[in-house]
């Protein structure tokens, strides 16, 4: 029996072999092909260069600039134009070129890594396809390479086994007959490993690929997305395509991967800039930017929710994440932070605007000199003068308007007064200069000159003012976000939120005094930024199309519904998890019921990913039981150690054993992050472990760049970043207590990919006690 089975493997062993030997020829082939391809774009490159120069060379030589006639001014016009108009379409032909160019280079090195073998229903005959990076033809038609997002490359993710797989075209569904699905491991050209997928050896390069160590940058899966991944990349349907996923499931890498499919699907309708993704902190950023590149497409906007409300208020001081994460919240506040996130809120903005159409609203003197010039009485009694049919924009605008107009009556009425003249007699020759500026000075009589110099003058003096009422420095947005929190109780039930009106108006103080202080607590800022919106009728940014939102169990729906309206034309895709809300809690549980109010129902897409992919099996049997509902969650079978749990009666019992940890992955090359819980907590332990010669790097701000080699970081900041080991610091009763702590708890154990160390001195966290005992190892000392 046992050499029956030998000599299977043996027998297959050399098929493998020579089938690898084959396949190496195409793809030296290819190769070669893609050579030539190289050479030839590069001369084209160089010579669209030369081109460009010799339109640049000819434009300084050959124009001459004629502006003594209007008849030489136009010429020397279009014949700018003309000139711009060339070197425009060079330089767009020189960055197409280049871009194919950077492909082509892809190519060479890694022409493909995947071949799938079918029969297309009704066609009769089989046909062989290789699947790369990016299409490469040798001829029209003839494809040497297909690119991973052409519809026919669907059916080698869309996975299984083989036989009879449909994949979706532009014009409809397609059904195939799958034969053969290969799939090569390749360096440099050169094929390492091929593997035919069947039922046996599924998912051998996903194993290979995922054993392999963390970097500071997050890498493409193109060559092993799976099924459930790949219905979220290729989806074109949904206005709002929402993915709940477990932890390390591949939300974020799916949502990359979808990027430049919709970039190569809608190409030349869609550009990265019409693509913004929100990710959790500007680290995350830092992280995740390699991976459009490495696709051969270029990033989107990237930013962060704070970064994107923060630009819009320089002169306030908005809570940032740490203080967000690290502040004690009271019991009323907390009742109080659940009513300003709701969506009821946001009705409640919504209609206190709608209010604000026939009255309510607040302004400010408009002064110069320290004299009031326009009183706020005369300025809202203009507002409120135009008809009902004029909203909140129309009524800014035409204020506006009749302000300035005011302004001109009376720069008028100055000008010609005698003050003025006066004034204006005074003058040097130099400040007369500036008065009459570009003006040719051929006035009809000395009255008309002396009038256009008051003017000039009265003008001149008014500008700040004219300045203030163009900027719009008569409306009171302090005033009047403090108006609208005074109305909230007549626009919302607060008993649905278990609050009083009394508890309110402790609320409304508290917002007062912030505002007197220049700060702005996270969950005002939204709500304050949509009212000046509303007052100031900016619209939307229409030109957005795509808006991903990632970590979206940490947004509150009056974020989300504030982001629809600022992105009206744009589809979103929403990805998180549910179970690591580390800043909006329990809310995060109601979020789906809210978004589904939110976008039409029939244009809703809800996808689960509940196989976790980054963590060995063992670590993804532990941290999921961490979770009430962690039942759903699947680990990819991935064999590791067992998490380890040591304990001590002190801190400084433990640091010997943090230390011998850190030194035993370096010893296995696996690059550790330490995660506290607070900044002050990491701080400390840094000390402790430099004073032991340990060389870590401190994260402290989102800002930083993350560092190769050990790091400590707060778990605010950990957030969708994985590492080849963990060592949770500090896993105590006090750090971590409440079932809220719980979804903080699974983040950071999480963001382990081979091994977890935690580590406790004092009482264990209670939310360790529903794990089963025999899912780790416990180290007393
Ligand atoms: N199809 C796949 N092929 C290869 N690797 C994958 C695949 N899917 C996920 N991974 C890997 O699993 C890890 C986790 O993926 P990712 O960070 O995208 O998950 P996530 O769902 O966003 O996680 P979290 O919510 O915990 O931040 C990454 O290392 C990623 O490369």
């Amino acid at each position: 029996m046992l050499q029956l089975f030998t000599e299977k493997f043996v027998r297959e062993g050399v098929w493998m072999a020579s089938i690898k030997e084959q396949e190496q020829a195409r793809m030296d082939m290819v190769v070669t092909k893609v050579k030539e391809a190289i050479a030839k774009d590069q001369a084209n490159l160089a010579s669209v260069e030369a081109d460009k120069k010799a339109i640049q060379a000819d434009f300084s030589n050959n124009v001459r600039i004629k502006t003594s006639t209007y008849s030489g001014m136009m010429e020397t016009a279009l014949t700018v134009r003309q000139q711009q108009q060339l070197l425009q379409e060079r330089e767009n032909n020189m960055q197409q070129a280049s871009r194919r160019l950077e492909i082509l280079e892809k190519l060479e090195k890694k022409p493909y890594f995947a071949r799938i073998d079918f029969e297309e229903e009704g066609e009769g005959k089989e046909e062989k396809i290789y699947i790369g990076l990016g299409s490469f033809t040798d001829g029209p038609d003839k494809f040497l390479i297909y690119d991973w997002r052409a519809p026919i490359s669907s059916i080698y993710y869309d996975g299984g086994g083989l036989g009879e797989v449909s994949y979706q075209t532009p014009d409809g569904e397609r059904k195939v007959d799958l034969r053969l699905k290969r799939q090569f491991m390749v360096e440099d050209g050169k094929i390492k490993v091929v593997f035919d997928t069947d039922e046996t050896v599924g998912d051998q390069m996903l194993l290979e690929v995922l054993d392999e160590n963390s970097d500071t940058k997050m890498k493409s899966i193109v060559t092993t997305i799976q099924r459930e991944q790949n219905k979220i990349i290729r989806d074109t349907s949904s206005d709002l395509l929402f993915v709940q996923g477990a932890a390390g499931s591949g939300k974020t890498s799916a949502v990359l991967q979808r990027v430049a499919f919709l970039l190569y699907r809608y190409r030349g309708k869609l550009t990265s800039s019409q693509v913004i993704l929100f990710s959790p902190n500007q680290l995350f950023n830092d992280y995740i930017d390699q991976v459009l590149p490495e696709l051969g497409e270029q990033n989107m906007v990237q930013l962060t929710y704070y970064q994107h409300v923060k630009r819009r208020l320089p002169k306030l001081h908005v809570e940032t994440l740490q203080e967000r994460f690290e502040e004690d919240q009271a019991p009323l506040k907390q009742k109080v932070k659940r009513l300003k996130d709701s969506l009821d809120f946001f009705k409640a903005s919504k209609a206190y605007g709608a209010y604000l159409e026939r009255k309510g609203m607040r302004f400010k003197d408009l002064r110069l000199g320290g004299e009031v010039f326009f009183s706020k009485a005369h300025i809202k009694q203009i507002y409120y003068s135009f008809n009902e049919n004029y909203h909140l924009r129309n009524r800014l605008e035409a204020t506006k308007e009749r302000l300035v107009k005011e302004l001109n009556g009376q720069i008028n009425r100055y000008a010609k007064s005698d003050q003025v003249q006066k004034a204006i007699q005074d003058l040097s020759q130099e400040q007369l200069n500036a008065l009459y500026g570009d003006h040719p000075r051929n006035f009809a009589n000395g009255e008309k000159e002396l009038n256009f110099l008051g003017r000039q003058y009265v003008m001149h003096a008014f500008k700040p003012l004219h300045q203030a009422i163009i900027k719009n420095h008569f409306l009171s947005i302090n005033g009047q976000y403090v108006h609208f929190l005074k109305s909230v109780p007549a626009l919302v039930d607060l008993a649905k939120y278990d609050l009083t009106k009394e508890e309110w108006q402790l609320e409304l103080a508290q917002v007062v005094a912030d505002l007197k202080a220049k700060k702005l607590a996270l969950s005002d800022v939204t709500a304050y930024l949509f009212l000046y919106d509303q007052i100031s009728g900016k619209r939307g940014q229409t030109d957005i199309k795509q808006v991903f939102i990632d970590e979206i169990q940490d947004y509150t729906a009056y974020q989300l519904a504030y982001l629809k309206e600022e992105f009206p034309r744009a589809k979103f895709t929403m990805l998180g998890d549910l179970n690591q809300a580390i800043f909006t809690h329990e809310n995060s549980h109601s979020l789906l019921k809210e978004l589904g109010t939110m976008f039409p129902q029939d244009k809703t897409k809800v996808v689960q990913l509940t196989k976790s992919y980054r963590s060995t099996q063992q670590i993804t049997d532990f941290t999921k039981e961490i979770l009430l509902h962690g039942e759903a969650v699947t680990a990819f079978e991935r064999a590791g150690e067992k998490p380890r749990l040591t304990t001590a009666k002190t801190e400084a019992d433990l640091i010997a054993d943090v230390v011998a940890r850190l030194k035993q992955n370096q010893a296995d090359s696996l690059t550790t992050a330490v995660i506290g819980k607070s900044l002050a907590e990491c701080e400390a332990l840094t000390q402790a472990l430099r004073a032991e010669g340990q060389a870590v790097t401190l994260i402290k701000t989102e800002n930083q760049r993350l560092a190769a080699g050990t790091i400590v970081v707060p778990a605010y900041l950990a957030k969708g970043l994985e590492f080849d080991a963990v060592i949770m610091w500090q896993a105590n009763a006090k750090n971590y207590h409440a079932d809220s702590d719980r979804q903080l708890v699974y983040t950071i154990c999480s963001r382990a990919m081979h091994r977890l160390d935690i580590f406790v001195s004092g009482q264990v966290t209670p939310l360790f006690d529903r794990i089963d005992p025999k899912l780790y190892e416990l180290i007393t000392k």
